[in-house]
C-alpha cells in the first residue's frame, strides 16, 4: 500500500456494477469488477486500521490527558483526532471517506464472503479455472452449509487440470494454521515445534486483535432513531461504550474460525497453557515460568500454576524475574479497564453486556448485575439444553414410528422428520402403482394403500402439530422425477426450485406474500418418501432468503418430512442426477372450506368398490422439474437463489403441486 496511490472507488459500488454484469453473462466485466471491488474493500480495511493508529499518536493520545482545564484539552485532541483522521483517510482512499461507507447489507455480503461467489462462475466461464477454484474455496471456507456450493467444490475436485494449491483460501487468517499445527504438535509431544508454532499464532492473534479493535471506531450503528436525541455527554457517552464494546467483542472475533458460529473458549490463555507445558519439556524453565506468570494474570488463583511457579522459583532461583510478558500484561490491564467502564455505564445508564471472557474477576461485576449475569447465564444454558418440541407437544405415540428430526435439529422451526412411517413392501407397492398410472392400469389394492399411507400422514401430522385441531387433506399427488440417461456431473441445478408452500417467495425483499396463486389456505405440507435408489433429489430448507441452506433430507422409504407451509420453511429439491425419485406430497388445512373435495369423494367411491375413479384425487408427475436439462458438458456453477431469483420468484407460487397438472394427469389414468 502506498499513500496517495491513486483514487480507490467504493466497493459496494463496484460490488453492484459486477453483479450487474453477472447477471448480463458478460463474464470479462463481471471478474474484473468484482476483483476491484474485493481490492477496494481490503484496501479500505487497510487505511482504516493505518490511519486509526497513527492519529491516535499524532493527536497525542497515547498519554493520558493533562489535567488543568481538561474539557478544552480533551475537546481539542478529539477534534484534532477526528480531522486527522478524515484527512489521513481522505488521503489515502483519494476520495471523500464518507464514499465508502457501504449498506449494511453490502458489508455484510463481503464478511460473508459473498462476492467470491459470483466471482468463481465469472472465472469458470473465462476458463481461468485455478481462480475459479481458489475464488470458490474462499467463499465456501467462510460458507460450508452451501450445499450448492459444497456440490461445486466436489466437481471441481474431480475436474481434469484442476491444481490441488488451487484450493487456497484468498482470505486465510494465518494464525488458524499455526495454532492448529501447533496443537497437533504438542499432541504427538513435538514440544519444540509446538512452542515455534504456538508462539507464531500468538503474536497474529495479538495483532488481528488490533485490527478488529481498530475498526471498530467506525461511524455509529443506529437504532437509537425513535429515542430522544441525547445531548452531548449522553451521546458521547453512548457512542464510546458502543466502541468499547466492539473491541471487546473483538476477541471473540479473532477466535472464532471461518464459518464457524462459536468462538474457541479462552483463545489466549490457553495458548499460554500450551506454551508453558510445551516450553517446560523441553527445559526451557525460564520462557514456561514467564508464560505461567502470564497465564495467572488471567486466573490468579490457579493452584496448578500456582504450584508451578513456585516450582520454577525453586529451580530458577531467588534471582529470576519471573514476570509475564509485557503485552499480556497490556492486553489484560487494557481490558480490565474497558470492562470497568462498561459494567459501569450498564449498572448506571442501562444496556447490557455480554461479557466474552471467563476471566473476568468477579469483584468487577457490580453487585447488582452479578444477579442478572447469573439469570442470563442460565437462561443461555437453558436455551442451550433445547427444550425439545415433543416435551411441549406430550409424548408421541404411534406404533413403531419415531421421530427421526425435530426443529431444533434440522435447524428450523415447525419441521420434522418421521421414520419408519411405511414399510419396504408398502413402498414397493405404491411404487409399481406409480408405474403401473402410466400405462393405465391401476390395481385397487395399491390404491387402497395410496389412500391409507396418507391418511396415516396426516393424522401423525395432525398429532404432531395440531393436537386436538382436525386436519383437512388439501391435495395430494404422487410424484415421482426422473433423472436423464448419460453424463450428470455438471448438474448444478435444482429439480424443485426454492419456494414456501402458501406463499409468494420474494427472497430479494425477502418476503413471502399470501396472495394468489398461492394455495394461501395450505398449513401444513407432507412429503412421504418411497425410494432412495437414485442419486441426488435431497430436500433442503433455506432461509427466507432462499440462498441459505439450513437443513437437508434425504429422502428414504418410510421417511416423512413435514413442515408448516409457510415463510419460515422455504424449501427446494436439488437435482435428481441418476435413476427415480418419487413421493406422496401432501398438502393440509386447518380450514374445513378447502378440504379436498376430491378426496372425499374418492373415499366414498373407494367404499362403493368403483374401481374407475378412486385415484382422481390423485396426480401422478412424471419427468417434472427441470431433470432432463443435463447437458453434456459441465454447466457453469451459479449462486443459489441469486442467480435464479426471478425466475424463482415467478416460479415458487404456481409449483407446488398445483392444480393444472392434477387435471393433465387425471387424463393420464
Ligand atoms: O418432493 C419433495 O421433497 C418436495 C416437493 C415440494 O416441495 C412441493 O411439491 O411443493
Ligand atoms: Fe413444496
Amino acid at each position: 500500500f502506498s499513500p496517495g496511490s491513486g483514487r480507490l472507488l467504493p466497493y459496494d459500488l463496484l460490488y453492484a456494477d459486477g453483479v450487474r454484469a453477472y447477471f448480463a453473462r458478460d463474464w470479462p466485466r463481471a471478474a474484473e469488477l468484482l476483483q476491484r471491488a474485493l481490492h477496494s474493500y481490503s484496501q479500505l480495511l487497510v487505511a482504516r486500521r493505518g490511519c486509526q493508529g497513527r492519529c491516535r499518536e499524532e493527536a497525542g493520545f497515547a498519554g493520558p490527558p493533562a489535567a488543568p482545564s481538561w474539557e478544552t484539552r480533551f475537546f481539542d485532541r478529539i477534534l484534532q483526532r477526528a480531522e486527522c483522521l478524515g484527512e489521513c483517510l481522505g488521503r489515502r482512499l483519494g476520495s471523500e471517506p464518507s464514499l465508502h461507507r457501504a449498506s449494511r447489507e453490502i458489508q455484510e455480503d463481503f464478511e460473508q464472503r459473498e462476492p467470491y461467489n459470483y466471482l468463481q462462475v465469472a472465472l469458470f466461464q473465462l476458463k481461468k479455472l485455478d481462480e475459479a477454484v481458489s475464488a470458490a474455496h474462499t467463499f465456501f471456507v467462510a460458507n460450508p452449509q452451501h450445499l450448492q456450493m459444497r456440490e461445486d467444490m466436489e466437481k471441481y475436485q474431480r475436474m481434469a487440470g484442476v491444481k490441488l494449491e488451487s484450493f487456497r483460501d484468498l482470505q486465510a487468517t494465518l494464525y488458524w494454521e499455526a495454532y492448529e499445527t501447533g496443537v497437533q504438535q504438542y499432541n504427538v509431544e513435538d514440544y519444540l515445534q509446538a512452542a515455534v508454532k504456538l508462539e507464531e499464532s500468538l503474536e497474529e492473534v495479538l495483532l488481528a486483535l488490533e485490527d478488529c479493535r481498530a475498526l471498530c471506531e467506525g461511524p455509529q450503528e443506529d437504532g437509537t432513531e425513535e429515542e430522544m436525541q441525547p445531548g452531548l455527554y449522553e451521546a458521547i457517552a453512548a457512542h464510546y461504550i458502543q466502541v468499547l464494546k466492539c473491541r471487546q467483542h473483538c476477541v471473540l472475533e479473532v477466535a472464532t474460525k471461518p464459518a464457524r458460529v462459536s468462538a474457541t473458549d479462552d483463545f489466549i490463555p490457553s495458548h499460554l497453557v500450551l506454551l508453558q507445558f510445551a516450553y517446560d519439556q523441553v527445559g526451557n524453565q525460564a520462557l514456561a515460568a514467564e508464560c505461567a506468570a502470564s497465564y495467572l494474570l488471567f486466573y490468579p488463583s490457579d493452584e496448578l500454576m500456582l504450584e508451578k511457579m513456585k516450582k520454577y522459583q525453586a529451580e530458577l532461583g531467588e534471582g529470576a524475574s519471573m514476570t509475564a510478558r509485557e503485552n499480556i500484561q497490556r492486553y489484560v490491564q487494557r481490558s480490565l479497564m474497558e470492562k470497568k467502564l462498561i459494567y459501569y455505564a450498564v449498572e448506571h445508564l442501562g444496556g447490557t453486556f455480554n461479557d466474552p471472557d471467563p476471566w473476568t474477576p468477579d469483584e468487577l461485576i457490580p453487585g447488582s448485575l452479578k444477579q442478572k449475569h447469573r439469570e442470563n447465564r442460565e437462561k443461555q444454558r437453558l436455551e442451550n439444553l433445547d427444550v425439545g418440541e415433543q416435551e411441549q407437544r406430550g409424548p408421541f405415540t404411534f406404533e413403531g414410528i419415531t421421530v427421526a428430526m425435530d426443529s431444533h435439529q434440522l435447524n428450523g422451526s415447525q419441521r420434522v422428520v418421521f421414520d419408519r412411517v411405511l414399510t419396504d413392501s408398502e413402498c414397493k407397492d405404491i411404487l409399481r402403482l406409480a408405474k403401473l398410472a402410466q400405462d393405465g392400469t391401476v390395481n385397487w389394492r395399491d390404491a387402497t394403500l395410496l389412500l391409507h399411507a396418507s391418511e396415516k400422514s396426516r393424522k401423525i401430522v395432525e398429532s404432531y402439530f395440531t393436537p386436538g385441531k382436525r386436519l383437512h387433506f388439501s391435495f395430494t399427488h404422487l410424484v415421482c422425477r426422473t433423472a436423464v440417461e448419460g453424463e450428470q456431473d455438471g448438474r448444478m441445478d435444482l429439480s424443485h426450485p426454492v419456494h414456501a408452500d402458501n406463499c409468494l417467495l420474494d427472497p430479494e425483499g425477502k418476503e413471502c406474500w399470501r396472495e394468489p396463486p398461492a394455495y394461501m389456505y395450505r398449513d401444513f405440507s407432507g412429503i412421504l418418501y418411497l425410494n432412495d435408489d437414485f442419486h441426488g433429489g435431497d430436500l433442503f430448507f433455506t432461509e427466507v432468503d432462499a440462498v441459505t441452506v439450513t437443513a437437508q433430507v434425504r429422502p428414504k422409504c418410510g421417511k416423512l418430512v413435514a413442515f408448516s407451509s409457510g415463510r419460515e420453511n422455504p424449501h427446494g429439491i436439488w437435482a435428481v442426477t441418476h435413476g427415480r425419485r418419487c413421493a406422496i406430497a401432501l398438502w393440509y388445512t386447518l380450514s374445513p372450506e378447502h378440504a379436498e373435495q376430491e378426496r372425499m369423494e374418492a373415499e366414498d367411491l373407494m367404499r362403493q368398490g368403483d374401481m374407475e375413479q378412486e385415484l382422481s384425487h390423485t396426480d401422478v408427475k412424471e419427468h417434472m422439474g427441470t431433470d432432463h436439462s443435463g447437458g453434456a458438458s459441465p454447466e457453469p456453477p451459479v449462486p443459489k437463489g441469486r442467480a435464479r431469483s426471478t425466475s424463482q420468484r415467478r416460479m415458487s407460487g404456481s409449483e407446488s403441486g398445483q392444480q393444472p397438472q392434477k387435471l393433465r394427469a387425471r387424463d393420464e389414468f
